[in-house]
């Protein structure tokens, strides 16, 4: 970009690189493809770069965020809410930095993950690591998917899922189902799989359709984003309630971000890609904010949940 202006897409008709916060309300920042360079660099041959294994947990919030749980899971449990994810942001020290460095380390760790580095003078300079994709959309046909339940990978070959993980899993399956009702049509939803993303494992089912002629790309995100994989169910009661108890802004985390109609040149199709915000971070400084959350259920414990949200820190924590 040739200055440090700030362009916001706010039709979703716009083209170039879109940077979306949580909160609907907020604009959406953009990097307008007609005023950014292209620039192609090729990283094969990256020599292995150190990995932090030995993690610290600052437990200075633990308390508070199994409050809030524990909030969630009583209004649950009086059917006000049927899920609502909670999260929280971890503040590390850092000495030094380098954002080619962390990049790399983060390419090379997260293979199968969508890794980014964003930066804008008058906004900060973000990077993550997300297993989540929150569409991809080329012309009018798209794939989107459902991602939730959490359980730390192990050496096992043997992975069980309990009924709370394929529950909160298949409540965004049929979230997503519901929400293209009347804008998509040739809807293929996949068998729900295992992934792998990091140290961690994840239920994750595919979702591919068409969108209709009377609808667009704004209606699709507006669908689609927040799912309860970030906000939660009913979606407007999850979402005051994150606002009211959360005691932080999320920004750009549980947002998301990605291409927005680029056109491809070869087969001149207008297509997006976009990506939830998730096992990201934010620095400023010598300051990394770690974002992380997880989703709570009638089933959930609150002990554990504060453990989960441990295990997602250390997606950006062993990169620093
Ligand atoms: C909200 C996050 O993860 C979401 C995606 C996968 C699994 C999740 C879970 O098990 O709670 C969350 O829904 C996060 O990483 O901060």
């Amino acid at each position: 970009m040739k200055d440090d202006s700030i362009s916001y897409a706010t039709k979703f008709t716009e083209s170039g690189f879109i940077f979306a916060p949580f909160n609907i309300e907020e604009k959406a920042i953009l990097f307008q493809a007609d005023k950014a360079d292209y620039i192609t660099e090729k990283l094969n041959s990256i020599s292995e770069l150190a990995l932090k294994n030995d993690f610290y947990s600052d437990e200075s919030s633990k308390e508070k965020h199994i409050k809030i749980v524990e909030k969630a899971i009583d209004l649950i449990s009086e059917n006000e809410l049927q899920k609502v994810v909670i999260s929280r942001k971890e503040l590390v020290e850092i000495a030094s930095f380098d954002v080619l460095e962390i990049y790399l380390k983060l390419l090379q760790t997260y293979a199968n993950a969508f890794v980014y580095v964003w930066f804008h003078p008058k906004v900060g300079l973000w990077f993550g690591a997300t297993p989540e994709t929150l569409l991809q959309i080329e012309s009018t046909a798209f794939k989107t998917m459902s991602l939730a339940g959490t359980q730390v990978a192990n050496e096992t070959e043997n992975i069980v899922w309990k009924s709370k993980e394929l529950e909160e899993q298949q409540l965004v399956t049929d979230f997503i189902k519901n929400q293209l009702n009347g804008i998509a049509t040739d809807l293929k939803i996949d068998k729900t799989e295992t992934i792998k993303a990091g140290n961690l494992l994840h239920l994750r089912t595919k979702v591919i359709g068409v969108l209709n002629k009377n609808a667009n790309l704004k209606t699709l995100i507006r669908a689609l984003h927040p799912t309860p994989a970030v906000c939660g169910l009913p979606r407007e009661i999850a979402t005051g309630f994150i606002n009211k108890n959360e005691s932080y802004n999320r920004e750009f985390y549980t947002g998301f971000l990605g291409e927005l109609n680029i056109k491809n040149s070869n087969t001149k199709s207008i297509n997006s890609n976009l990506f939830v915000n998730l096992r990201c971070m934010k620095i400023e400084g010598n300051v990394a904010s770690i974002y992380v959350g997880g989703g709570i259920t009638k089933d959930s414990i609150a002990k554990k949940e504060w453990e989960e949200t441990v295990s997602k820190s250390k997606t950006m924590k062993r990169v620093l």
